[in-house]
């Protein structure tokens, strides 16, 4: 983390966010509704892999969806995050899952029973 993180209160959020939260999903609207079809397919994909996660709807807030940016230094949304770990946006996500990486890594951050 950056010094930033002590000086942005919506890098403090989001850090919070990601600590106490082992599977963190910034994203357009939230899981029951996503608002784009990008963060839609993220969606899918934790469902499908039965990953229980928190959505944070970026569209409530506009601080939050460019902080997000910043404290990721990534440019889009959604994001992913998994023990606080950056793991990516929809088409890193989407190329783990199909090349069958995703599942795994989710069994060994021990937020997926094996
Ligand atoms: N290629 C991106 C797709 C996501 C994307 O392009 N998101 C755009 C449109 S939803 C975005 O976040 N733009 C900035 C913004 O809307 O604040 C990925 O892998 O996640
Ligand atoms: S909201 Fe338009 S592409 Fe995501």
């Amino acid at each position: 983390m950056t010094d930033a993180a002590t000086a942005n209160p919506v890098h403090d959020f989001i850090s919070r966010t990601v600590t106490d939260n082992p599977v963190v999903l910034f994203m357009k609207g939230v899981p029951e509704s996503p608002q784009c079809g990008f963060s839609g397919l993220v969606v899918q994909v934790l469902d499908h892999l039965g990953v229980d996660f928190i959505g944070v709807n970026v569209l409530q807030d506009a601080s939050l969806r460019d902080g997000i940016k910043t404290f990721s230094d990534w440019p889009t949304i959604p994001q992913l995050y998994v023990k606080g770990e950056f793991v990516g946006g929809a088409d890193i996500v989407k190329e783990m899952f199909q090349s069958g990486e995703l599942k795994p890594l989710l069994i060994e951050q021990g937020v997926l029973a094996a």
